[in-house]
Formats: C-alpha cells, structure tokens, sequence
C-alpha cells in the first residue's frame, strides 16, 4: 500500500510513529509538509519519503491522509484539485471538516473521518471514525485498520458525533495534562519540591489510566475502591463536587463540541 500524509506536524508525526513501530503493510510512507525542519526530522526519525509539494506527493498513492490545521484545508484543497485518483481512499483527521466537503473538493467518493489523538505517538491512541457512504467495507476495514496501529478504534454512524469525539478523546489528553499539571502545582505549593511532586502526579495520572482499563471494574467503582468513609478522598472529591466539577468538565466538552461544529461552518453534516 501507498500512502501519503498532507501536513507533518503533531498529529501526522503521532500517527506516523504508530504506523512506523507497528511493520505496516506500506510499500511506501511519504509526508508533504512545507517546512524543511519538520520533513528532515520525519525522514530522519521514520525513514519517511519527504515532499515539499503535496500534489507530488499523491502521485500513485492508495491511501491520502489529510493531517493539516482546518484552516489550511480550503488551500489544500486548491493544491490537490483534480490530481487525486478517483479510486484514492482519503482519511481526514481535521477537526470540523465535513465528508461531504472533502468529496466535493478532491472528487473521491470514499472518505473516512478519523478523530485520533497524541497518545498514537505511542501506539496507546483511541480513534473514532466515521465513513462517508460512498466508502466500501473494504475501505472502512482499511481505514480501521491503519489507525488500529496507533491505538484503539471505535465507529459513529452519523458524521454529527465526530464532533462530539473530538471533544472527548481527540482534545481529551489536554483535559488529563492540565488535571497532572494543577495536581502537581497543588502539591507544590503545599511543600513538595518540584521533581517529587512532578513523579506523584505523573506516576498518579498513568497509574490510574491502567487501573481504568485494567483494573476489572469500570471507573465509578474504581473511584470508590479509593474514597475510604470520611477519610481524605472523600474531603477532596466533596471539595471538587460543590466546586462544580462534572458540570465543568461537561461545558468543556460541549464547547469543544460547539467548536468542531463552527469550525466546519455550522449546522448539522449534510
Ligand atoms: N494535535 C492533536 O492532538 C490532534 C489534531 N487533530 C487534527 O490534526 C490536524 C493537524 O493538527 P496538528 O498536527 O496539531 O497541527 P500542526 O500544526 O502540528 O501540523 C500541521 C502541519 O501541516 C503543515 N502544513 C501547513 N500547510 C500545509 C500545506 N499546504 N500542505 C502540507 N502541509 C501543510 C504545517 O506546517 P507549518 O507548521 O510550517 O505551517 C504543520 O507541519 C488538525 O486538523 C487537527 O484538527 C486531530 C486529533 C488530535
Ligand atoms: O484542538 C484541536 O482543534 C485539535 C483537534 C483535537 C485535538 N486537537
């Protein structure tokens, strides 16, 4: 298989890694990014085939991943206009850009919308997909597959709920760093060096991301293994509770979620 990657940045190099450590049946891997620093450091790290031009790039490809920002898409679109084979299989990963709309613009009747996250990087991602209908069984499987080296996968049936993975697992590592760092931060400011309290909070956040998925019971019940009665758990989740934590994370996910949706121009996917 041939496969090409538009945009080499943090996403594309996540994925590119899972790909790479995991033998894939690629008889070629090649990355179109302008920047010479990000194409020397692909090549270099994953023996990857480098190219300025993205319309180069997709000469003979079977597979196109589309792994720029959604704001460069309109460009990219422009570049590759009329150049993609009709056959081509086209996996987009951009937040908020529509099946529909790739269809239209690169004139391919399969694409599949990929919503991975940073943690392919080390072959522990989780995607979601979404295939467009003109896709057939064996693309959705070729598309699974591939981003199954990176991680775990689940399927949507309606275009609509990539938006709502994109908020939970594609931006959903920020939410778990952003908890280590405030975690880390508190224990600092109660006393703690900054190399101890940066091990308690990181060992902490990976410790419990193996408990929640293999720990034989599922997180609620984890969580309450934790919460001896009246003991210091139980102070810390009620000061957590009354300060409106499940109603915070639940605003965050539906603005990430409203986000996604602005970005592909509003409305429901047609
Ligand atoms: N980061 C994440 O956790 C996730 C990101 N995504 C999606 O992945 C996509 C990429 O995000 P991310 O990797 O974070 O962004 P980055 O900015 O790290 O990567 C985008 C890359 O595309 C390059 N680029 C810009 N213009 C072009 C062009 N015309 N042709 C080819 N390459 C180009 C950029 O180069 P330069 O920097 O020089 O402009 C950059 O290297 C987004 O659509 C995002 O929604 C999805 C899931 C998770
Ligand atoms: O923040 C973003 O828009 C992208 C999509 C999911 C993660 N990063």
């Amino acid at each position: 298989m041939r496969m090409t990657f538009i945009g080499g940045g943090n996403m594309a190099t996540a994925l590119i890694a899972g790909l790479a450590s995991e033998n894939g049946p690629f008889e070629e891997l090649r990355v179109a990014d302008p920047s010479n620093d990000a194409r020397e450091r692909l090549a270099a790290d994953y023996g990857v085939q480098t190219f300025a031009d993205a319309a180069e790039a997709i000469d003979g490809v079977d597979v196109i991943v589309l792994a720029v920002k959604p704001q460069v898409m309109p460009l990219v679109f422009e570049t590759l206009r009329g150049k993609v084979a009709p056959g081509t299989l086209v996996i987009s990963v951009a937040a908020g850009i529509r099946a529909g709309a790739i269809v239209d613009a690169l004139g391919v009747s399969a694409v599949v919308r990929a919503m991975p996250n940073t943690p392919a990087l080390l072959g522990a991602g989780v995607t979601g997909l979404y295939a467009s209908p003109g896709c057939s069984d064996e693309q959705r499987e070729t598309a699974r597959s591939l981003l199954a080296m990176a991680g775990a996968t689940v399927s949507v049936d309606d275009e609509g709920l990539i938006d709502v993975v994109t908020a939970v697992s594609g931006s959903g590592p920020a939410y778990f760093f952003l908890l280590t760092e405030a975690l880390r931060d508190a224990g600092q400011a109660l006393g703690l060096d900054a190399e101890t309290a940066t091990t308690l909070a990181t060992h902490t956040a990976h410790g419990a991301g193996v408990m929640a998925l293999q720990g034989g019971a599922d997180v609620s019940e984890l969580r309450r293994r934790v919460t001896s009665p009246g003991g210091t758990t139980q102070a810390a989740l009620e000061t957590l509770g009354a300060g409106g934590f499940g109603e915070l994370v639940a605003a965050a996910v539906d603005a990430a979620t409203r986000r996604g949706r602005e970005l592909s121009g509003g409305g429901d996917p047609a």
